[in-house]
């Protein structure tokens, strides 16, 4: 069964890495790749072959949309003369809806809308996964297996992708501004740079372990570390006269209302 992987940009090289990775092999992956240049260097780097998109549409049984949401239509145009019924679309397109795609495409092509995430590139991916009109569960396997080479999948309806998107979608970026934010601190206090790195990686990797492997709530693990009267109650006290907890909501709000606006083409 060959899977073709159409745009092989950050997202869609994510994808075929992490399939390369699970053992996937290269001569059933098919890429449909724009740029002479890029499509080279993913030859030279996975030994894959990149064709024409009309190619890989009409070769594979089921491919993966990794193209902007801004460029979707214009794909999707010129591959649906390749297209045939029993063949799987899987999108990873912020924004784009299943009926967006079902109405420019052959009938009996099936499509699940898919929000993955960058940590899919060390396997520790968040998808999550949506049916469109036209899909059984053999085809939502498919995409869960798609995604599950490379991390957690969830099944959700589809009104709650544009959500989706604004929390794990986006979220990867969100948590490494923090990072960032946390590593200039340190500095601005007169850590040196790699030290104040070192502190701040390290803390958030055992955060996230102590989130996933106790199952506390993040409120007691957070009220766990505010001694009376100490350190951490200074500096939380600092972070709500900032308004930090209303400016996640807002930029998050921002991010599921960009979604909605994608599936529109701005
Ligand atoms: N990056 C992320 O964290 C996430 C991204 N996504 C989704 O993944 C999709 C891709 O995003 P991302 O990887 O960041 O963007 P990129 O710009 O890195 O990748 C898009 C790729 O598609 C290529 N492309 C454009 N037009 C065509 C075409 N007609 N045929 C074949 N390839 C084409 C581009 O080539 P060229 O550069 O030559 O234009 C580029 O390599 C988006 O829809 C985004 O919403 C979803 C979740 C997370
Ligand atoms: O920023 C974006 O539009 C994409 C979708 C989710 C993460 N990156």
């Amino acid at each position: 069964m060959s899977t073709a992987i159409i745009g092989a940009g950050v997202m869609g090289e994510t994808l075929l890495s992490g399939l390369v990775r699970a053992g996937r092999r290269v001569d059933e992956l098919l890429i449909g790749e724009k740029r002479a240049e890029r499509a080279r260097e993913l030859e030279e780097r996975y030994g894959v072959a990149v064709v024409s998109n009309r190619d890989a549409a009409a070769k594979a049984e089921t491919l993966a949309l990794v193209v902007k949401p801004q460029d979707m239509a214009e794909v999707l145009e010129e591959i649906a003369p390749s297209l045939r019924a029993g063949q799987l679309l899987v999108s990873l397109a912020a924004g784009i809806t299943t009926s967006f795609i079902e109405s420019r495409v052959p009938d009996g092509v099936a499509v699940v809308r898919v929000m993955p995430n960058t940590p899919a590139l060390v396997d520790e991916g968040m998808a999550a996964i949506s049916p469109g009109s036209h899909c059984d569960e053999s085809h939502l396997a498919e995409a869960e297996s798609l995604l599950g080479s490379v991390g957690r999948v969830l099944r959700i309806p589809e009104r709650q992708q544009d959500a989706v998107t604004a929390i794990s979608g986006s979220g990867p970026a969100y948590i490494f501004f923090v990072v960032e934010s946390m590593i200039e601190a340190g500095v601005h206090l007169g850590l040196p740079r790699t030290t104040a790195s070192d502190l701040v990686i390290q803390t958030l990797f055992g955060s996230a372990k102590m989130l996933r492997e106790t199952g506390t709530h993040p409120t007691v693990l957070r009220e766990q570390v505010t001694s009376p009267g100490g350190t951490t109650a200074s500096a939380l006290r600092e972070l709500e006269v900032h308004r930090v907890r209303a400016a996640f909501l807002a930029a998050m709000e921002a991010a599921r209302d960009r979604s909605r606006q994608l599936a529109e083409g701005s």
